[in-house]
């Protein structure tokens, strides 16, 4: 049977950092902070946005009390950064053939539903999947499985594959016990080894073929 697949969005499809960098620097700014790199604003990425402000507070010293005030202005400016962002090389083609190939296609992000519908819509990506859970579908988010899981259910029966980045998307496909395809060029804060997968990949190119062999493979 042809396996569903739910896909993790930033650092899995596409590349936000700049657009994320971008709010924060106009958020910092306005605070009188010193802006953050690219590579600081990669390890924010990951468990949702308000994770995001916090460890931006805490890498410029900006107090607990400015939270929600932070929080909300980044929301303000969150549905219009997309210009920067780019999905990863070989990812349109990589959707084309998975759908070509009869799967039904999900998204499981922590990135809120709005800023994600916003980003899908300008990349012209929307159009793939048949499910989109962001991180403020459900009152729970990743790691914990309630979204994926909801994911998968929306897409109808048949074997599921969870494709992400990071640390987060791993321990969220073991709590759903669905098996996980890491992409390696992503937001990971550690190395693949200490990441439980069924298989990881560089090159989006790789994709249709590692998974028309997987049910081989794992015996499934
Ligand atoms: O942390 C976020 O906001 C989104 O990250 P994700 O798309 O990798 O889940
Ligand atoms: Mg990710």
């Amino acid at each position: 049977m042809t396996a569903r697949i739910v896909f993790d969005l930033d650092g899995t499809l596409i590349d936000s950092v700049p657009d994320l960098q971008g709010i924060a620097n106009a958020l910092l700014r306005e605070q009188g902070c010193a802006p953050i790199t690219l590579a600081e604003a990669r390890g924010f990425i990951g468990n949702g946005v308000k994770v995001f402000v916090q460890k931006m507070r805490r890498a410029r010293d900006i107090p607990d009390s400015e939270q929600e005030p932070l929080h909300a202005a980044f929301m303000e400016r969150y549905r219009g950064a997309v210009t920067l962002t780019r999905p990863y090389p070989g990812v349109v083609d990589a959707l084309d053939a998975l759908v070509a190939r009869g799967h039904a296609l999900g998204i499981c992000t922590n990135k809120p539903l709005g800023p994600t519908h916003a980003v899908l819509d300008h990349l012209g990506l929307a159009r793939y999947f048949d499910c989109i859970y962001g991180g403020d579908s459900l009152p729970v988010h990743k790691p914990d499985p309630a979204p994926l899981k909801a994911a998968f259910a929306a897409l109808g029966g048949g074997p599921g594959l969870y494709v992400g980045d990071s640390e987060v998307d791993a321990d969220t496909a073991v709590n759903a016990d669905v098996p996980f395809l890491l992409f390696t060029e992503g937001y990971r804060k550690g190395p693949v080894a200490a990441m439980p997968h069924r298989l990881a990949f560089a090159e989006w190119t790789a994709l249709p073929g590692l998974v028309a062999d997987l049910p081989e493979r794992s015996g499934a």
